[in-house]
């Protein structure tokens, strides 16, 4: 018995920053969607519960004392209130880490997933959600990895409009940013929630409307880490492309394009050394 997920990349096509809560986290509004760019999870039969991570972007967790894969196994089994068979867990890591484009909650998420198969749990998709909240705000939407619209921290999810098929170009100069500290350097008042319609027809419609958006993590980002600036103008003057924005709290950021051939393109149109994906947005 064996099992295997897809730990996809999300993309962040707006967020605002709509209010922070006592404890410091702060209020979202924001609509994920997922890329074709992901890492990849597999489960074999083990001794006990291990991780192996491999991949060209492994080397940046190999000091990682509590790999989210684990903590996300730990969580499952201890939900699961029973003992259960060891588990061999490897990790092909090609997303790079810190990026802004949830790499280690897709990869939460993706344990969640295969794990509930392994062990024949039958958890489902809500039960998974719910317990997927305590591992990291943006785990929760990673279950289903689908469009969603995402509200409280990150965790209160709700219906995407329809999309259209589009394409959606990453792209990451190799400069992690911590999390923590681009909300740290938010300054302002707190922005109002998006207004969104049913649906958009086609990739130029939802652009347009997507440009009256804004990520309010990108200036504090590009603050703590003035490249995010010009990778953003390298990607909006790449031919074709319809919206250059950041993703999550950086430092990568994406380009929306009519579809996943102009974006596979013009992922070949990049500065050489940076991490890039082009392709179709997941719908
Ligand atoms: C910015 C986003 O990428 C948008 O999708 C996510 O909200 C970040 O989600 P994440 O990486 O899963 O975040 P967590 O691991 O839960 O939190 C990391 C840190 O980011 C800050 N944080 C995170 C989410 C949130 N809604 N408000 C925050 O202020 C907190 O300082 C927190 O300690
Ligand atoms: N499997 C994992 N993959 C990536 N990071 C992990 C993993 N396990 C633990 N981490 C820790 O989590 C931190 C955040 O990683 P991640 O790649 O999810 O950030 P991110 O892309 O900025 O996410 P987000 O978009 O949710 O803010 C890393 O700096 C690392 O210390």
């Amino acid at each position: 018995m064996m099992a295997a997920e897809d730990a996809t990349a999300k993309v962040n096509l707006y967020l605002h920053v709509i209010g922070r809560r006592a404890d410091g986290y702060h209020l979202l509004d924001s609509l994920a969607v997922f890329a074709g760019a992901a890492d990849g999870l597999s489960v074999l039969p083990g001794q006990s519960l291990s991780l192996e991570v491999l991949g060209p972007e492994g080397g940046a967790l190999a000091t990682e004392p509590d790999n989210l894969v684990l903590r996300a196994a730990r969580l499952l089994a201890d939900a699961a209130g029973r003992p259960l068979p060891g588990a061999a867990l490897r990790l092909d890591k090609r997303l790079p880490v810190a990026s802004g484009i949830g790499g280690g909650s897709a990869d939460a998420a993706a344990a969640l997933r295969a794990l509930d198969q392994f062990w024949d749990l039958g958890m489902g998709a809500v039960r998974l959600e719910a317990l997927a909240t305590s591992l990291g705000a943006d785990v929760p939407v990673c279950v289903a990895s689908r469009p969603a619209r995402m509200g409280g921290v990150g965790d209160i999810l709700s219906p995407a409009p329809r999309l259209p098929p589009f394409g959606l170009l990453l792209a990451n100069p190799r400069l992690a940013l911590a999390t923590p500290r681009v909300f740290a350097g938010r300054v302002g008042p707190f922005s109002a929630p998006a207004t969104l319609p049913a649906g958009w027809t086609d990739a130029a419609a939802m652009a347009a409307a997507l440009r009256t958006l804004r990520n309010d993590l990108e200036a504090p980002a590009i603050a703590l880490c003035p490249p995010v600036g010009e990778v953003l103008s390298i990607l909006g003057a790449l031919p074709g492309a319809l919206l250059a924005r950041m993703s999550g709290s950086g430092a990568t950021c994406f380009a929306v394009f009519a579809d996943g051939a102009a974006a596979a393109r013009a992922a070949g149109a990049l500065p050489p050394g940076w991490w890039r994906w082009g392709g179709h947005a997941r719908s």
